[in-house]
């Protein structure tokens, strides 16, 4: 597949061409989605349910794959991690054990992998539950350390799934103010997959807009925001500007689906 296409552009984390994917009950979830996602960037998909977001992050994990078109990731690999909306921990394991395993897949001792799974649980703010187990942790804290398993490899590209969205709003919003910090520091690229608007335009240098049935990008916005993001952008006029902007745009991409059955 990937012989007819080129190359992706300079800096493009991965690109994908005229994607579509449908699955065997007929339901055309993806037709011909085009997305180039830029290096460093912090990039989201919203849009209705059942649009297709979560289709088109599978296809570009690996998860899925796509019935036309094709993924261009650059030369070099192409690593990544991956969050879902639920933390999916193994409930069995500490929670250093959570994070180090996928480092362990990569036949990394647990000696040998101490020093980068306690930065990491570090990083989120985990250090001193290393030894909890999940059900002993909040939805939030459970959430950071499906985040800091995600990150623990250092992957270039990390993939989130409305990772937030079942947690309490303060909660949320510490948990993107984290996201902003360790994408900072990481310098990773973030597909983020969210229904919020206000979410969105918090994180993103980019929104893509897609509409359902099928699915496909409608628009990209481009967001406007000093740095860092911090309160006192998500109280200014700046901020409540952007969101409107992005609501119009989602209201249009509501408007333009047909009323036509899954
Ligand atoms: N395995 C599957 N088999 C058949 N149809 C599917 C399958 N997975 C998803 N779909 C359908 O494909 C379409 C896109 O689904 P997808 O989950 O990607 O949307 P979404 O935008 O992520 O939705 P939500 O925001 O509700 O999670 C929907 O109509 C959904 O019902």
């Amino acid at each position: 597949m990937n012989a007819v296409f080129p190359a992706p552009p300079p800096a493009s984390a991965v690109s994908l061409r005229g994607v579509g994917k449908v699955f065997s009950n007929g339901t055309v979830a993806l037709e011909h989605l085009d997305l180039d996602i830029r290096q460093g960037e912090i990039l989201s998909l919203l849009g209705p349910s059942g649009c297709g977001k979560s289709t088109a992050l599978r296809i570009i994990a690996g998860l899925g794959e796509a019935t036309s078109g094709a993924i261009l990731w650059p030369e070099g690999g192409h690593e990544l991690g991956i969050v879902f909306q639920e933390p999916t921990l193994m409930p069995w394991a500490r929670v250093f054990d959570n994070v180090w395993l996928p480092l362990r897949l990569k036949g990394r001792s647990r000696a040998a992998a101490r020093a980068e799974v306690m930065a990491m649980l570090a990083s989120v703010g985990l250090d001193a539950f290393a030894g909890a187990y999940p059900r002993e942790l909040s939805g939030g804290m459970k959430m950071r350390v499906s985040i800091a398993r995600a990150l623990v490899t250092r992957p270039k590209l990390l993939l989130m799934d409305e990772p937030f969205a079942a947690l309490d709003e303060i909660t949320r919003q510490k948990l993107n103010d984290d996201l902003l910090r360790l994408q900072h520091e990481l310098k990773c690229t973030v597909v983020f997959v969210t229904h919020s608007v206000f979410e969105s335009v918090y994180l993103s240098d980019r929104i893509v807009v897609m509409a359902a049935r099928p699915g496909r990008a409608i628009a990209e916005i481009a967001v406007e925001a000093p740095a860092p993001r911090d309160e006192a952008f998500r109280v200014s006029d700046a901020y409540v500007a952007q969101c409107r902007r992005v609501s119009a745009a989602l209201a249009d991409a509501i408007g333009r689906a047909p009323e036509r059955p899954a």
